[in-house]
């Protein structure tokens, strides 16, 4: 799905914390969104999930402004995901159920997803009973498992473990990017950026400073991306301070 966002601003408590010209997002590719706390980063995502109205501005998803279609496609995470009090596999299943799938391939596409996140073990588990990673993983199968045409991340991995990361990081570049989803996460895992996101956006104060192709991003000349990534240039090329 193709987002475009133009003279978008959001106001909270009488401060912008978004001030947005013009910004657009492309099907089949992952972009990352990162910058320090408070920046703007999970409003930015909000808006689009349409989760947050802006106080003014334009956002449109394929052309069109928001529709039920649009919102049948998409699939927020958020930081602290909201898990029902049911079994994991119950949890999973939630999003085919509602679109009425039969029992069968629920069945099948729930335990193909579980075996993908390496969670079959937790099955039966009440899903309000899960480690702080185990969750991320059970609220990510439960936002794959139906196949969204949008999907937005909010830092995603915070909770896991480098080899968690490392399996998340390959099923999203390997079975959801290539089924033509759009993909934005935020992350402050810099490297999980750099390895996976093949744009990255920089805001700051609600600010975009940058967005650009993943290799440029980290040749920026833009001095707070810079200061940011705690970038230094040596007589070797670019060193990434915190890659
Ligand atoms: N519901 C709200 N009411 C009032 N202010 C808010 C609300 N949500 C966010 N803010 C403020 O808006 C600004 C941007 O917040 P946001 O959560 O988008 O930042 P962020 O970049 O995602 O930060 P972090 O990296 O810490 O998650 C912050 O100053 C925050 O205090």
């Amino acid at each position: 799905m193709n987002i475009t966002m133009e003279n978008l601003y959001k106001i909270y408590n009488n401060k912008k914390v978004l001030d947005i010209g013009n910004l657009t997002f492309e099907k089949n590719k992952i972009y990352g969104i990162v910058g320090p706390n408070g920046a703007g980063k999970s409003t930015l995502l909000k808006i689009i999930a349409s989760l947050e109205k802006p106080t003014e501005g334009i956002i449109l998803y394929e052309s069109s402004p928001i529709s039920s279609e649009n919102l049948k496609g998409m699939t927020y995470v958020s930081q602290n995901p909201y898990l029902l009090d049911r079994s994991c596999f119950n949890n999973i299943s939630y999003p085919l159920q509602i679109r009425k799938m039969d029992n069968k391939t629920i069945e099948d596409r729930v335990l193909t997803i579980m075996k993908d996140f390496k969670i079959e073990y937790l099955k039966e588990q009440m899903a309000t009973k899960l480690s702080a990673g185990e969750g991320q993983k059970v609220a990510l199968a439960r936002a794959l498992v139906f196949k969204p045409e949008l999907l937005l991340l909010d830092e995603p991995t915070a909770n896991m473990d480098p080899s968690s990361i490392e399996m998340v990081e390959h099923i999203l570049l390997n079975k959801i990017k290539p089924l033509g989803t759009t993909i934005i996460i935020i992350t402050h895992n810099i490297g999980q950026a750099k390895r996976i996101c093949d744009e990255i956006v920089y805001i700051e104060d609600g600010i975009i400073y940058e967005k650009e192709e993943n290799n440029n991003f980290f040749r920026t000349d833009n001095l707070k991306t810079r200061k940011f990534l705690s970038l230094e240039y040596t007589d070797m090329g670019w060193k990434y301070g915190n890659v």
